[in-house]
């Protein structure tokens, strides 16, 4: 049985702040690397094999953690990626109108087709997500991935494995360097295919850390 681990990315400076980041970017901040160092400690004995990192530079820093502790590589996956947040990247979220507001609540308020301005659907962004996942099914036999992605597109990736439409109403929390865990198996008691093993474990870090909103 195929186990993959999915970990968001430590705390970025615009995490901080609560401005959009999107397919933008920012640094870790101190806390931020301090919670890479706390999920390489708790998955460095789990025997991963493969860590691989949405090409953004707060995953791949967060990768890098990751990786040196389990002795392997980084590997790049731009499907990895967070939804493209269009017109609102680089915004703070208190300054958003109440019609910019709304552009961004439709993304997660059962509207199918919902996107921000210039941005990305939540249906386009969880259909790379599963093929960067079910890429892993290629890997050789024995592997054991771990992939860091970001917020909205691991709650996306997790609720549709769940069943949830892609644009389903938030009901999963994943803060800052959590640990969710899914597998691939044939199993007569389970769906057949991926399941949810573990969703937004945070047990390994010391301190409380922002859900994908800011909050
Ligand atoms: O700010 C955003 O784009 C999302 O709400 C969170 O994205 P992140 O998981 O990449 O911080």
């Amino acid at each position: 049985m195929l186990q993959v681990y999915l970990v968001r990315h430590g705390e970025t400076q615009w995490n901080a702040q609560r401005r959009i980041q999107g397919q933008s970017d920012s640094a870790l901040t101190e806390k931020g690397e301090r919670q890479a160092e706390q999920v390489a400690e708790r998955v460095k004995t789990l025997g991963i094999t493969h860590v691989i990192a949405s090409d953004l530079g707060r995953t791949r820093r967060t990768a890098e953690i990751i990786a040196r502790a389990c002795g392997v590589d980084v590997t790049l996956d731009a499907r990895l990626r967070e939804l493209d947040m269009g017109v609102l990247e680089r915004r703070n979220l208190d300054t958003l109108s109440e019609e910019e507001e709304g552009w961004r609540r439709q993304l997660v308020n059962g509207t199918a087709d919902g996107r921000i301005p210039d941005g990305e659907s939540m249906l386009e962004m969880s259909e790379r997500m599963h093929a960067a996942l079910n890429a892993c099914l290629d890997l050789p036999a024995g592997s054991r991935p771990l992939l860091v992605s970001h917020g909205m597109a691991l709650g996306c990736l997790v609720s549709t494995i769940l069943g949830l439409p892609a644009w389903a109403e938030r009901r999963l929390r994943l803060r800052n360097c959590s640990i969710s865990r899914v597998d691939h198996q044939q199993s007569p008691w389970l769906a057949s295919g991926w399941v949810v093993e573990t969703a937004g474990d945070i047990s390994h870090l010391d301190a409380p850390a922002l859900d994908e909103l800011q909050r």
